[in-house]
């Protein structure tokens, strides 16, 4: 039987640089032999990207109230765990995934206001202890992500999607709930300045990943 694979996330507030560099830590792992599968949240499945276009379409006029937002998100990670995710770690694969359940946290709870001890109930429901193994947080000031998010928006003419399209005051809380979760568990978080150049975010993530993969083996 193949080892278990080791599940590795990258989180953060919009426009701080995941996508960007969710394909580095990909190709890094790659360099080092590694099978590796990169996915994101929510969606990563067929399904899963489907109730994904749900949760992000602008265009709806009925409000989305904010449990069913937060079901939502678990709906769609119970899918993805389910037939990609596990799966993989099973076969021995690693797992790369922009965003997971730290999000929720960071986005339905500091964000929406939603109590922690709740998401804390359908995290061990849906997950049944599984966690990441390593979490990349990506940490800038979003004030200057939104004008990187602003820039990547005129350059691909994409709208904003639903949760783009929040306020400052809901990415400060964003911020400040990911920043509590990372003090809360150094020994999975790796707190990452994004708003340095992206040569120095990817020195960064490359001797990151060398250190905490070699208290793996
Ligand atoms: N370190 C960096 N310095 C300057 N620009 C950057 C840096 N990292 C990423 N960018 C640029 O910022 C924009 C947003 O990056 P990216 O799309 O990777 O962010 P994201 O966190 O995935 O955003 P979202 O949360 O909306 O998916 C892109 O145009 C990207 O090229
Ligand atoms: C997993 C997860 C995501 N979100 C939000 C965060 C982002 O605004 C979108 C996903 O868009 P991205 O361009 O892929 O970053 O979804 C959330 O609110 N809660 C979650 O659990």
């Amino acid at each position: 039987m193949s080892k278990r694979g080791r599940f590795i996330t990258l989180e953060g507030g919009e426009g701080v640089g995941k996508s960007t560099n969710v394909a580095f830590v990909e190709a890094w792992l790659k360099q080092q032999g590694v099978e590796v599968i990169l996915t994101r949240e929510p969606g990563g499945t067929p399904r899963a990207e489907a109730i994904r276009a749900l949760l992000l379409d602008p265009s709806q006029t009925e409000p989305l109230d904010c449990d069913a937002e937060l079901l939502l998100m678990f709906a769609a990670r119970a899918q993805h765990l389910a037939q990609k995710i596990v799966p993989a770690l099973e076969r021995g694969a690693w797992v790369v995934c922009d965003r997971f359940t730290d999000a929720t946290f960071a986005y339905q709870g500091g964000g929406r206001g939603i109590d922690p001890a709740r998401i804390a109930q359908l995290e061990q429901f849906v997950q049944k202890g599984l966690t990441p193994d390593l979490t990349l947080l990506l940490d800038m000031s979003p004030v200057a992500a939104r004008a990187r998010l602003e820039g990547r928006l005129r350059d691909q003419q994409t709208q904003r999607d639903r949760f783009e399209q929040e306020q400052d005051d809901f990415f400060q809380a964003v911020r400040q709930a990911y920043l509590s979760r990372a003090a809360a568990a150094p020994e999975r978080f790796a707190l990452i300045n994004a708003e340095q150049s992206l040569k120095d975010v990817q020195a960064t993530l490359a001797n990151t990943l060398e250190e905490r993969i070699a208290l793996w083996r």
